[in-house]
């Protein structure tokens, strides 16, 4: 965290301090990785994390150029976290490519010494968005890629090659703990069949891996926003996610959660915090996992 106090902060700063609620020392001295932090999900985990503390590292791509159809860099979600009084760096790394996690991680562990907080939240959505709804033999023959291999890929890769930073994490009594962004979808049909496969992967990853982490100390949950408004209700924001991540890497209860899946909005139920502008949203409807509708 940066040392200014408010009273020191340009107007700018001072209304963007006012946009979280999250404790600016819930994470200090935590170092954050997020993969996938250019925009959405994994950008208001960057700036929650950040705004709690955390020295953020922020993964896409690239860092400066807009990306994709859906724009944003990683290097903006820096900007964002150093307006609010945090700190952190971006760094470009096709996390498709299982040795440049390795790499990236290595990179890491040279210059800061410590991952205390490992976020899995690479995806395609603007690929993915025009298959949904498409029927598995509608689909076309990159989704597969898209949708399962490459956001599972970057997530195994990133957990094999962080583990011993997160074990040291844990040991010190920081976070230890690893996020991997996941959605109803892990056990039930949503959007199509690709979408459903690939985030029963990573609901796999979660629990298969806790098995294997929890002789380190290390822990590993998947948390699901919600993507969709509940009637009556505003939609969840990337930050409400962010804010749901940052209270569960402080809270001493954690461990519990290994190899589990949560709504954003049950860690909010739990610990009491809002979305950015001040909703506490409902917790989403528990779905039946052995429905066979769609
Ligand atoms: N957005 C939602 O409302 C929502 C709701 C429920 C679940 N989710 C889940 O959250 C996760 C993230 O979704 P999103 O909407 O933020 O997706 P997104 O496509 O908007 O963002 C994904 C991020 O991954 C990065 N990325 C993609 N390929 C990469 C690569 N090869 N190397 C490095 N970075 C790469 C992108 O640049 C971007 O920063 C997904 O698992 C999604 O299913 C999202």
């Amino acid at each position: 965290m940066r040392a200014e106090t408010d009273a020191k902060l340009p107007a700018k700063q001072m209304r963007s301090r006012t946009m979280t609620d999250t404790n600016p020392t819930l994470l200090a001295g935590q170092v954050a990785l997020v993969l996938g932090a250019s925009r959405s999900i994994g950008r208001g985990i960057a700036i929650e994390l950040g705004a709690a503390g955390a020295y953020v590292i922020a993964v896409s791509r690239t860092t400066g150029a807009s990306e994709g159809a859906r724009g944003g860099s990683s290097q903006e979600t820096i900007d964002m976290i150093r307006d609010l009084g945090g700190d952190g760096e971006a760094i470009a790394c096709d996390c498709a490519d299982y040795d440049a996690v390795g790499r990236l991680i290595d990179d890491i562990r040279t210059r800061h010494g410590r991952i205390d907080i490992l976020i899995n939240s690479v995806f395609l959505a603007g690929e993915f968005f025009p298959s949904i709804g498409q029927r598995i033999w509608e689909t076309s023959a990159d989704l597969f890629e898209q949708v399962v291999t490459i956001p599972t890929r970057a997530a195994y890769a990133a957990i094999r090659h962080a583990t011993p930073l997160l074990a040291d994490s844990a040991k010190a009594g920081r976070a230890g703990l690893i996020v991997n962004i996941s959605g109803r979808a892990g056990t039930a049909y949503r959007y199509n069949v690709a979408y459903g496969v690939g985030k029963a992967a990573i609901e796999r990853l979660t629990r298969d891996a806790a098995l294997d982490l929890r002789e380190l100390g290390v822990t590993i949950a998947s948390i699901w926003p919600n993507g969709h408004a509940l009637p009556g209700q505003p939609p969840e924001t990337p930050r409400y996610t962010g804010r749901a991540i940052a209270h569960l890497a402080a809270s001493p209860d954690r461990a519990a959660l290994s190899g589990q899946h949560r709504w954003s909005a049950e860690l909010g139920a739990d610990h009491g915090f809002s979305d950015e502008f001040g909703h506490f949203h409902p917790v989403p409807p528990l779905i039946d996992e052995y429905s066979l509708e769609r």
